[in-house]
Formats: structure tokens, sequence, C-alpha cells
């Protein structure tokens, strides 16, 4: 699903209006209709609603829904905030509708007029969408503080108030805390943003069925990856297929107290569908790797307690493996540098990146050369900070990110809530799936296990990792189902992996 921009919902709205033809007036209607079904829904009986609209179109649909959940019997008091002169004319004809069924519209000029909420009520925010162009003053400012210190639930429409759609926030912008927010047809990009999360809550997509061909045409970068676009990419097994169809995979990984990261790693990779796997690490894991893991072969290296790449095992070189996936747990040793050093420059097919292997690149920049093109890279923000340099904005990172995905001609996983797959291309795919829980050690080294695997089994680098983000997220929220966000752990993720 795509991602567009303030000016293109603008256009999008306007080539509904054009091409379905539908009167300005009427996709106003539906919008506020979808918000009203979501709501009726989340929201059966409520003791008391205040609606707080603006005087553009998302004050507009305010008030639609304040008509609409009338007819329905919800107790609905309205307030108009009044910061200007000029009403948007879909906001005058549905404030002209209003009248005629409301007892009363309150109007808000000075800070006297914003009412007390109390905590049972449920505040909805139509100030402001995203026609936002400046941050909110004067009186909106103070409506907008007095609802967020406000005990009540909130919930915004299409936007909470204050929130830039696709732009930066400063820091001493006053912005609506909503506990949900209802937007129309598209995700916004401002709701995938670290920074963003309070002024987002739980959000959901309600269908105003804007102009299907537009939004197929429009161009961005930017892209959201729901259930269904991530199954399109699943390859089918073949009925006459053999372990030899599904590659051979080396993993690199693990260090004297951290061969955990080497298990995991291991696991992962064998629940994601790889062929064969190989796992090479210090020989102080090799009794650990056989029994935790006895489905993969391992090549102990030379030294016990850190990677050198020498082994006294004759094993083929690493390029000829389906795919090398190095970094968990690997630690930054000086021999286990020297492996990278010598590993790289042999290696020609897409790779798996991750952890101190990230970190030796960071200290070492001008190995970035030589990484294969289409290598898939998984730094956290922190190593992804050292791969590149500290950002000022969410918005500053997305474009340090593009970058370094087209300089350096890899596949950039920013990991996280809504982690950014970057594309030589430039192209940026958020994914949908994963929760909180997946903020334990360890959820990292069975990300790279699953996308070594599907680089193994021949998927191209970037489906590889769009799709092995998304069924590691899942994977996250099943076990977060199964044992609960806070108890979960990066072994409950491995046997939570299911590829359907
Ligand atoms: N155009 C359409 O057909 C549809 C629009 N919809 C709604 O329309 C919204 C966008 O409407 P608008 O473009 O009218 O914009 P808004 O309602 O977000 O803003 C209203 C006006 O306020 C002004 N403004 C911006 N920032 C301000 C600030 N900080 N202080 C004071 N004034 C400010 C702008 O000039 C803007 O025209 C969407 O978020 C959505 O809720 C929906 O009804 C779906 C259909
Ligand atoms: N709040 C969150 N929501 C969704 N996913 C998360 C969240 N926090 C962490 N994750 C995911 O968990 C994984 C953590 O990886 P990483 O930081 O490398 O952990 P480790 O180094 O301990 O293995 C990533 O895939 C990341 O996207
Ligand atoms: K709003």
């Amino acid at each position: 699903m795509k991602i567009l921009n303030a000016d293109q919902i603008r256009a999008l709205d306007k080539s509904t209006i054009q091409n379905e033809p539908i009167a300005p007036i009427n996709l106003m209607e539906r919008a506020a209709l979808a918000f009203v079904d979501w709501f009726v829904d989340r929201f059966p009986n409520t003791t008391s609603t205040k609606i707080f609209c603006g005087l553009g179109n998302n004050g507009g649909d305010g008030l639609a829904i304040a008509r609409l959940l009338l007819e329905r019997d919800y107790p609905i008091d309205v307030y108009v905030v009044r910061y200007a002169p000029r009403e948007s004319d879909d906001f005058m004809h549905n404030h002209r509708r209003l009248k005629l069924v409301i007892e009363r519209i309150h109007y808000v000029e000075l800070t006297e007029d914003i009412p007390a909420i109390r905590h049972n009520e449920v505040v909805i925010d139509a100030i402001l969408g995203s026609g936002l162009s400046r941050p909110a003053e004067g009186i909106i400012k103070d409506t907008i503080g007095a609802i967020n210190r406000a005990p009540a639930t909130v919930v915004s429409v299409d936007i909470a108030s204050g929130l830039y759609t696709d732009q930066a926030n400063s820091q001493a912008d006053t912005i609506i805390e909503p506990d949900y927010t209802v937007t129309f047809q598209l995700p916004k990009l401002a709701f995938v943003m670290p920074k963003n999360g309070r002024y987002v809550g739980e959000w959901h997509l309600v269908d105003i069925r804007l102009h299907k061909r537009y939004i197929d045409h429009a161009p961005t970068p930017y892209y959201y990856t729901q259930p269904k676009d991530a199954r399109l990419l699943l390859h089918k097994r073949e009925r006459f297929s053999n372990k030899g169809s599904f590659g051979h995979a080396l993993l690199l990984a693990g260090s004297y107290g951290k061969i955990g990261a080497a298990v995991l790693s291991a696991r992962a990779c064998l629940r994601s569908g790889v062929g064969l796997l190989t796992v090479h690490a210090p020989s102080c894991g090799y009794t650990t790797l056989q029994t935790a893991v006895p489905e993969a072969m391992c090549r102990p290296d030379s030294n016990e307690r850190m990677l050198t790449g020498q082994s006294e095992v004759d094993t083929p070189p690493p390029a000829d493996y389906s795919t090398v996936g190095i970094g968990p747990g690997i630690g930054k040793a000086p021999e286990t540098l020297a492996m990278l050093r010598d590993l790289l420059p042999t290696l020609t097919k897409p790779m798996v990146v991750d952890a101190d292997a990230l970190n030796l690149l960071s200290e070492n920049r001008e190995l970035l050369d030589k990484l294969p093109k289409y290598s898939i890279l998984t730094p956290h923000p922190k190593e992804f900070e050292r791969l590149t340099q500290t950002w000022k904005d969410d918005y500053q990172k997305l474009e340090l990110l593009r970058n370094f995905a087209k300089k350096y001609k890899v596949v950039v996983v920013l990991k996280g809530a809504y982690s950014a797959v970057a594309t030589p291309d430039g192209d940026i795919h958020f994914n949908s799936t994963g929760n909180p829980g997946l903020s334990t050690g360890g959820t990292g080294d069975v990300l790279t296990g699953v996308l070594t695997a599907l680089l193994a089994q021949g998927y191209d680098p970037i489906e590889a990792a769009v799709l092995g983000v998304f069924f590691h997220g899942l994977a996250g929220d099943r076990a977060a189902e199964q044992r609960g966000p806070i108890g979960m752990t990066a072994s409950d993720v491995v046997d939570a992996l299911r590829w359907e």
C-alpha cells in the first residue's frame, strides 16, 4: 500500500471529485460516514461526546460526523473553534445542515469559551487536518492544550490537529495527543515516525473509495507493507523440490559469551525454509550448537573465543554458499575485523550483515564499498547512526537512510516499530507488523537468520527484506499473543515463525 504526501492527498481528493464524479460535499459525507461506522463500533454507548471543529474541511468532517452521530442518538456537543474569519465551502454547507438538527452550536473564540472536559467523555478532534500549513497558535493552541490536559478519550479525525502529514514538527508545537486516529484511505508518513508516537495513538484506516487509478499512478517512494502485499511475495514450494532447491546458507556468528546469538539466528534460519545451514562459530560454541540446533552443520573456528575465519575442518569457501549471513554476537576483535576484510572481496552474491559486523563497517568505512551489491544490512537506530551521522529529526533520518542505500547499492532495514526497508532505488517500505514485546535481546539475531534463509532460497533481496521483516514482526505478534509482550523472548519469536 502506498503512502502519499499532503499535496498528493489533496490531488487525490480532487481526482476523485472529477473522475468518479462526486460532489465535494458528498465525498465529505462519505468520509464522515466511514468515521462514524468506526466510531459506533468502537464506542457503542458513550454518555457524552464533545466534537471540536476547525473552519476547514477537517472541521466540515467534524460537523457532518456530529449530525450523523445525533441521528444515531449519541449525546453530542459541538464546539467550533473560530480562529479565522473565513470557513471552507463544505464547512459552511455542513454548518447549515447541522443547525437544522441541533439545539445549539458552541463557538470557541476566547479561552473562557473552552468547556471543561470530564474523564468519562469522548472528544472528537476535527480542528485541523492534512491542510495544516503552520503551527497551531492562539485559540487553537489553547484548545488543543485543554484537550490534552483533559482526562477524556480523544479520537482524531484524519490526523491529530497540529501534526504535519509529511514534515517534521518543531519541539515547541502544540499538537493533539489522541488515543486513536481514524484516517482516510491511506496511512500518513507522520504515523510511522518514532517521535510522533504520542501524536498518533492507535491508528485505523477507513476506506472512502478515493480514486484508485490516481493512487495506482501516483509516484511515491513510500510504501506500507500490509499482509496482502507480503503474502504476494511468498514463493510456493514445488512438489518435486528437495533440500538442494532451497539453498545452503553460511552463518558467521557468535563469540565467547555470545554463542546464544548464533543459536537464535541458526534456529530462525532453519524455521524460515533454508535447505541446508552451516554455522561457523568460535570452537567454544561447538557442543552448544550441535546440541541446540542439531539440524545445522557446525564449522568450529580454530580460535576458541572469537571468529577468525580459520578452521581445521575443511569446508568450501564462503563464496560457494548460496548466501552468507554475518554479525550476531561476533564482537569486534581485530582478528574478526581481519576476517571481514578478507571475506568481503571474495563474495559476489548478496549477503546479510548485522550487529557487530555493522559496527566493524562503521569503524572501517572503506569496507562499505566492498559489500556485494544488494546485500541486506540490518542496523537498529544506534548502529545506523554509527554508520552515518546523528540526525535532527525522523525525516532527516529517512533521507540519510535513503541516501545510504542508494550510495552503497544495498538494502537497509532500519529496525524499530514500523521497521523501514530502504532500497538502492530510493524506495522505503514501512513494516506493519511487530510490537514492543520485540524490544528484547536476541530478536535482531532472529531477523538475521530469517533474512539469510530467504536469500539462500533465491528471493530477490528487496523482496526478502520486505517479506522477512513482515513475517518476523508477525511472529512477534503471535508470540505476544501467546506469552504476552512482557514475557515473550526471542526464542518464542523463533517458535512462532509461520510462513503463511
Ligand atoms: N478535500 C476532500 O474532498 C476531503 C477532505 N477531507 C478532510 O479535509 C481535511 C483537509 O482539509 P483542508 O484542506 O480544508 O484543511 P484543514 O481542515 O486541515 O485546515 C483548514 C485550513 O486552515 C488553514 N490552516 C492551516 N494551518 C493552520 C493553523 N495552524 N492555524 C490556522 N489555520 C490553519 C489552512 O489554510 C487550511 O485551509 C482532511 O484532513 C480531511 O479531514 C475529507 O472530508 C475527505 C474528503
Ligand atoms: N516497539 C517495537 N515494535 C515493533 N518491533 C520492534 C519494537 N522494538 C524492537 N522491535 C524489533 O525487534 C528487533 C530488535 O532488534 P535488535 O535491536 O537488533 O535486537 P538484538 O540486538 O537484541 O537482537 C528488530 O527487528 C525491531 O524491529
Ligand atoms: K484533526
